[in-house]
């Protein structure tokens, strides 16, 4: 069988390995960067082999102007995996490639770096940042095939989604979107409510189309609780922001959208955490980070 992925580098880090790895993608057309962490249990020889074994996966979408490098490099997350035994998937933010993938480059936060991961339906964005399934479909698909084939790994059936910022707005809209395929929702200074403000009026009139507000609720978190119903009593979406924050009041509103899951089967179910000091980076997401990983593995069947 021939490989999908080209491995560029493979990283020796905390118990496990960092893989960076490239591959065609027909969602985007383009080839994609992703990284992948297999955790030091993946390494244990001693592991059985048997279905109640296999290594379950989070996947860990990043904001505005990342490559699966950032989280990488600074969101610690390999600690925590070794901890609990998941693997961390970290996909990049957009299609990349030469001129034939549109972008705007006066903009960081539109086009390459921006994908925002959704499906876009204007034509000039169409052929190329089709995100949402590429991140939920393709991808997880291809990790199988290519890692999953020695029955250790598991990336589609027990796995969870995380996420910052855009990635944040991303993991929750994937979530609620694919409602009963992630065992749990976790975000880091999540994009709530997207329709309504900058950074999101801008991506989603570019690849959805400006008028087009119906498409615009199938992506939006505050349109998707209305109509996802939450079925199962322990769902819970844990969320940390911080106060200083300098994104904040302009483009995160949180509290949209714990108004916005008043009244719906989500009430309740979204664990907003304000958290003072914290502002948008690093250091804020990996301070939380050993907290979201307790929580995922929780979910995921392994506490
Ligand atoms: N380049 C911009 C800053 C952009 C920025 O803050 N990006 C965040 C995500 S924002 C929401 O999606 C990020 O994660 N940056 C990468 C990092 O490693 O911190 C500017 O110049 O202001």
């Amino acid at each position: 069988m021939p490989k999908i992925f080209k491995t560029n580098a493979e990283i020796a880090t905390c118990g496990g390995k960092l893989l960076k790895l490239t591959h065609d993608s027909k969602e985007t057309g383009t080839q994609m960067d992703v990284n992948i962490y297999l955790p030091k249990q993946y390494y244990d020889k001693s592991k059985k082999e048997c279905h109640e074994s296999k290594i379950p996966t989070l996947y860990y979408l990043s904001g505005l102007t990342c490559t699966p490098n950032n989280a990488s490099e600074k969101a610690f997350w390999q600690l925590q995996a070794d901890k609990y035994g998941f693997t961390v998937v970290f996909p990049d933010t957009s299609p990349r490639g030469g001129d034939e993938v549109p972008d705007d480059k006066n903009d960081w936060s539109f086009g390459k770096g921006a994908g925002f991961y959704l499906n876009a339906t204007e034509p000039k964005y169409a052929a190329n940042y089709r995100m949402y399934d590429y991140v939920h479909k393709e991808l997880p698909s291809l990790l199988q095939q290519e890692f999953g084939s020695d029955g250790k790994l598991d990336f589609i059936k027990n796995k969870s989604i995380t996420g910052h910022s855009m990635g944040g707005y991303g993991a929750i809209s994937g979530f609620l979107k694919n409602y009963g395929a992630y065992k749990s929702c976790s975000a880091f200074a999540p994009i709530c409510n997207p329709s309504v403000v900058g950074w999101g009026i801008k991506c989603f009139s570019n690849y959805l189309g400006s008028d087009n507000k119906a498409a615009w609720k199938q992506y939006d978190p505050c349109d998707l609780v209305k109509v996802v119903k939450s079925t199962n009593a322990s769902d819970k979406v844990l969320i940390h922001v911080g106060t200083k924050d300098p994104f904040l009041n302009e483009h995160l509103r949180p509290e949209l959208l714990l108004n916005a899951s008043k009244g719906t089967t989500w009430e309740g179910k979204f664990d907003i955490n304000l958290v003072d000091n914290f502002d948008h980076s690093y250091y804020f997401i990996s301070t939380f980070v050993p907290e979201h990983a307790e929580f995922h593995a929780k979910h995921l069947g392994l506490l």
